[in-house]
């Protein structure tokens, strides 16, 4: 295309269209160089180098799953654990938020061979999606084939409680209306394909134990299945919003997951997703109340024994159900 007259009607300067050719991905002033497949596979190298444990599953434990104390979280009762920080991982991006310890463990739950996230990854410590979805491709890589994301987050349907547990069914991708999509830029057909499907995001075999350990259990009172949301934080959402995606079928909103998953998708893995509720969103002008990073903590280690004894549970029952799978 030819330079358009860099003199305007009125005499002042015009645009003038500069010829470019287009950058890589650009985040933040940084190009996606570091995100290849080589990269990644060099992490993924690493990590088999360091550890002797070959997980089939990744569990991402969120805010509320006790990444920060240590008796009794999930991932403490990790057995013959092999604990790496993300600052030793090559290309590994680090925890910055409070709650978060920052590594990885592998090891075993209920005999199974896992490795958890102890602490993750948000837009809103200043990482593009893409990276903050870096560890689930990675972990794709060393052989996982099952995700468990976990968060906490907060419960916009009116009948769940605060300290109730809600399997995912679906995600609404508010992030993504918005154009921000961990797929975003150039696509490797070896993670997957371009345009990825998304209508069987959360596996609807694993949704089903889910419930029936939840029987077992005694906890079905407390296990709900519902909607969840992201939106990019780090600020709590107003009264305007919240019923905003009240209206649109969200019943958890939260600040994680949702890219973790279509990243986990995107590579064919399968995913379970679980919301610890630890705090009522607050939907009226008439309440007093106001959400807190500490209250989602404290609900968090109030529910610690019951979220590690069903998340071991589901590990150990996600993998028989693979077994048999043909
Ligand atoms: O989603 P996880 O990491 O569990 O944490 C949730 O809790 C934090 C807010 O208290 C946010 O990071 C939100 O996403
Ligand atoms: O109410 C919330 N909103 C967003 N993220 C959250 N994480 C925990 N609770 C919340």
């Amino acid at each position: 295309m030819a330079p358009v007259n860099a003199t305007d009607v009125n005499g002042s300067k015009a645009y003038v269209p500069v010829k470019k050719t287009l950058p890589e991905v650009e985040e933040n002033g940084k190009s996606s160089k570091g995100y290849s497949y080589e990269t990644l596979v060099e992490t993924a190298n690493f990590l088999l180098s360091r550890t002797s444990v070959r997980p089939r599953i990744g569990v991402i434990c969120g805010s509320g799953m006790g990444s920060y104390w240590k008796e009794g979280s999930l991932a403490e009762n990790i057995t013959d654990p092999e604990c790496i920080p993300y600052e030793e991982i090559p290309n590994f991006p680090v925890s910055t938020v409070e709650g978060h310890h920052g590594r990885l463990v592998f090891g075993k739950l209920e005999g199974v061979p896992v490795v958890a996230m102890q602490g993750r990854f948000h837009y809103y410590e200043g990482y593009p999606l893409w990276k903050c979805c870096l560890p689930v491709r990675v972990m794709k890589l060393i052989g996982v084939q099952t995700l468990i994301a976990t968060n906490a987050a907060g419960g916009l349907n009116p009948n769940y409680k605060v300290g109730d547990l809600m399997i995912v069914r679906d995600h609404i991708n508010m992030m993504g209306f918005a154009g921000n999509n961990p797929l975003h830029g150039p696509n490797d057909e070896r993670f997957g394909p371009r345009f990825p499907p998304m209508n069987k995001a959360y596996n609807l075999e694993y949704r089903k134990i889910a419930k029936e350990v939840a029987k077992e259990q005694g906890i079905d009172n407390i296990v709900r299945e519902g909607v969840y949301t992201c939106l990019g934080g780090p600020n709590f959402e107003t009264v305007a919003e919240l019923n905003m995606l009240k209206m649109v079928g969200v019943d958890a909103v939260g600040m994680s997951t949702v890219h973790e998953v279509i990243i986990a998708r995107h590579c064919d893995m399968k995913v379970f997703g679980l919301s610890l509720i630890t705090n009522e969103c607050v939907t009226s002008y008439d309440h007093d109340s106001e959400a807190n990073h500490e209250e989602v903590l404290d609900v968090g280690r109030m529910r610690q024994d019951t979220l590690r004894q069903y998340v071991s549970r589901l590990v150990q029952r996600f993998a028989s159900s693979d077994d048999a799978s043909p």
